[in-house]
């Protein structure tokens, strides 16, 4: 019987009322795991008992680190990790840049509290748990399992504060299959986002990466550069921008792009819009000026994952040669739309 492990770190899905009011994670809480047919054994363990929007850059590498060592047991199916869905984009991301198995990590979560009158947890729970021993996940990378939807974790999005069916994948897809895409066939789960290409995984993240300081500087209606250069003044390693529609800023946050990148500075481009490509269109603080002055478009993903893309790029190299190793790593897991409005 195959033997599937299920890391937990809290989240809604392990929340209960406080005395106080509110929920919280119990540091005692301890997820139960489904009886799912045909799965031999589902082995419980405990990473952190977090919130997700409380995590920290060392609590999401350690996860990474779990479920490695998960897989290191050859008789391990795959991993499932029940997270809270605030951020549950972000850790999926961080699996999926540095994932190196055929067996995947499926992560899960919750929008209702194990005391709601219908939780969503435990079915996604279950869903998840046959996701990660289902034979046709094998070869895919991470998994996000939600809704009684399964998406490929790099280029997925929480796009809903409440909705049981919460995670969208960011770039348009294909219409979903009921039953599996071309590369994906659990029943009753329908596909969305496959298939998919995964280019070489990156290095998995050293204690370095606790200490990486990403900020983001968003563009609106009247943003100047201001908050930028202080940002650069006090250290950053790397900044992402996220900007407006397809990757545009406005003309004095354009030309502090320019002083940052020209101090050798990484900096990222994102979008605040949910769905759809960035392409380098516009001159006057848009894209194409952003991409002339250096700065890296990063389509696909939401401007989460694209933090966490630049915080690990910046991690495993130094100082003179981030800006040319994001580059190379975004031509590679950020497809770049060929700039057609
Ligand atoms: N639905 C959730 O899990 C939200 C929760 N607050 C979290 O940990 O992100």
């Amino acid at each position: 019987m195959r033997r599937v492990v299920l890391l937990t770190t809290g989240g809604t899905i392990a929340s209960r009322l406080l005395p106080q009011g509110g929920y919280g994670v119990a540091t005692s809480s301890s997820l139960a795991a489904p009886v799912v047919d045909d799965i031999g054994h589902v082995d419980v363990r405990s990473v952190t008992h977090r919130n997700s929007f409380d995590m920290t850059h060392r609590d999401i590498r350690q996860i990474t680190e779990s479920a490695a060592d998960a897989l290191s047991s050859p008789d391990v199916a795959g991993v499932v990790v029940a997270h809270g869905t605030d951020t549950l984009a972000e850790t999926a991301a961080l699996q999926a840049l540095i994932h190196a198995d055929r067996r995947p990590v499926v992560v899960t979560g919750a929008q209702r509290p194990p005391d709601h009158a219908e939780p969503d947890g435990p079915r996604n729970l279950a869903d998840a748990i046959r996701v990660a021993a289902h034979p046709s996940a094998q070869g895919l990378g991470p998994l996000v399992v939600f809704g009684k939807r399964v998406l490929p974790a790099w280029g997925t999005t929480k796009a809903h504060t409440a909705s049981l069916s919460a995670f969208l994948r960011v770039l348009d897809e294909p219409a979903a299959s009921h039953g599996g895409g071309r590369d994906l066939s659990v029943p009753g789960l329908v596909s969305l986002g496959f298939p998919i290409r995964r280019p070489d995984p990156l290095p998995a993240p050293t204690p370095v990466f606790d200490h990486m300081s990403v900020p983001v500087v968003t563009s609106h209606v009247g943003a100047d550069g201001q908050l930028l250069d202080l940002v650069v003044a006090a250290g950053a390693d790397a900044v992402l921008i996220v900007g407006t529609g397809l990757g545009n800023v406005t003309t004095p946050l354009a030309r502090a792009v320019e002083r940052a990148v020209a101090r050798g500075l990484p900096i990222g481009v994102s979008s605040r819009t949910l769905q759809g490509p960035l392409a380098p269109i516009y001159r006057n603080g848009g894209g194409r000026d952003l991409v002339d002055a250096g700065a890296v478009l990063l389509t696909g993903v939401d401007p989460g994952q694209a933090r966490i893309f630049l915080a690990l790029v910046a991690s495993l190299n130094d100082h003179d040669s981030r800006l040319s190793e994001l580059r190379r790593y975004a031509s590679r897991w950020c497809a770049q739309d060929p700039g057609s409005p």
